[in-house]
Order: structure tokens, then sequence, then C-alpha cells
């Protein structure tokens, strides 16, 4: 049975993070690591207004990253490696401060890359906890672990307001449309290495490149 409710599962928007690695997990289609963020974005949705904001910045950057793909160099836009030898090559990315290039590929993607760092220390945290650990404690913990050191303070606090309207980890599992917890515990074990090699990837790129401080 395929009814509009059964498309929206996460499994189908982990499996993007799968489909996007190329060359023995040595790129990434970008295309599909846009497919994978704007699932996600669609879950966060259905969590209540009181993510709003953090939404309309993923929406904001998956655009920005689209009209980059649908432009006309967007065959440059292809891979993670080709964007980031095509935007350095050209001058096309703002290394020290945001002036002629504020939003280019490299940097956008930066902030997306940091969030998929939080995706995946959340995850693997609902994954491996017990029924009645409390979902914003993991969710504070992931985003302190990770993009928490990339955001002032008011985002912080409001981040961590926002973080006590998270629903019990059953909730969240039913909303993730997959199955029993057992199954959902079973789905993450299998999605989350993909998400991680995808993680991995981006990571050394940028390290290489020298852009993970990108303005
Ligand atoms: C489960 C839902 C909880 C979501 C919590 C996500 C972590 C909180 C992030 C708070 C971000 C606040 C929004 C603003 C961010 C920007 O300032 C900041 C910097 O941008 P700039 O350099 O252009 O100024 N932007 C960013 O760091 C990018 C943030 C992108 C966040 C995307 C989060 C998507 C979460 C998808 C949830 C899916 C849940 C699936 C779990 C089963």
């Amino acid at each position: 049975m395929d009814s509009a409710e059964d498309k929206f599962c996460l499994r189908e928007v982990l499996v993007s993070f799968k489909s996007c690695l190329l060359n023995d997990d040595k790129d990434v289609l970008v295309e599909h690591y846009l497919t994978g963020w704007k699932g996600l974005v669609r879950f966060m949705n259905t969590l209540g207004t009181v993510f709003s904001f953090v939404s309309k910045d993923a929406v904001t950057k998956i655009q920005i990253m689209e009209n980059y793909l649908k432009g006309d160099n967007g065959e440059r836009y292809r891979t993670l490696r080709s964007m980031v030898e095509y935007e350095l090559s050209g001058n096309l990315v703002d290394l020290t401060k945001r002036s002629s290039h504020p939003d280019s590929g490299c940097r956008t993607l930066l902030r997306l890359h940091r969030a998929l760092r939080w995706l995946q220390l959340f995850l693997e945290k609902l994954r491996t906890s017990s029924e009645d650990s409390k979902t914003s404690t993991l969710c504070s913990e992931a985003y302190n672990d990770s993009l928490a050191n990339y955001h002032p303070w008011l985002i912080r606090k409001t981040a961590s307001v926002a973080f006590f309207a998270l629903p019990t980890r059953n909730t969240f599992f039913e909303v993730m449309n997959v199955g029993s917890p057992d199954v959902v515990v079973e789905m993450l074990g299998e999605a989350l290495p993909y998400v991680s090699k995808v993680y991995d990837f981006t990571q050394e790129l940028y390290v290489q490149r020298n852009l993970l401080d990108l303005p």
C-alpha cells in the first residue's frame, strides 16, 4: 500500500543520505543530499510551529543550494567535490568575512553539514536510549555537542526552550511512521551509518580545503 501517509516515513528520508554517496563514498550528490534535508524539514514541521524558526532557516539554505543546482552553472554543483573546486577556483567563497559572496554554496552547505552532526548525534541517542528517556535532554545534549558551538546566545536560548516542546520518545517513534519502537531502533541502526558516511566525507573535504570556519 502506498498511501500519502505511508510515503512520509523517516526510513525513506534517511535512504536519501545513502543514495547521495558516490564513488565509493568519496563524493556526495548535492541533489539527493538536499532531498534528505527536505524530508527532515517536513518531519520537523509535523512536530509543531515551535520549530518553525529552525525550519525557516533550513528551508532558506536548501533553497540557496537548489538555486545553484538549477542555475547556469548547475553542473558544477552536482557533487560536493565539484562545488568546492568550482567555487574555490573561481574565488566565489568569502573566506574571512561575508562580503561579495555572502551565500556561497560552500558556506551554505557548511551550515547544513553542522546540523547533520546534530542529527547524527540525536538519532544515535534516540536509538540507544531507554523508553523513559527524555527527548528534550537527548536533543539538547546533541545540540550542545554540535550546533550550539556555532550559535550565539539568543539562538541557543531559544533552541533550548523549544526542545521542551518535543514529544516523548514513543510519540517521536510513531511520527517517524516506520513501525514499532523495535523496528525504529533497527531502522536507525541500519540507516545511521550512511548519515555518518556523508558527514565524514564532507568533514574530510572541508578540512582538506580549510573551509570549516567559513563566515
Ligand atoms: C527534532 C526537532 C528539533 C530540531 C532542533 C534542531 C537544532 C536547533 C537548531 C537551531 C537553529 C536555529 C535557527 C537559526 C540558525 C542560524 O542562525 C544558523 C546560522 O546560519 P547563518 O550562518 O546563515 O546565520 N543556521 C544553522 O545553524 C543551520 C540550522 C539548520 C537546522 C536544521 C535542523 C533540521 C532538523 C531536522 C529535524 C529532523 C528530526 C528528525 C529526527 C527524527
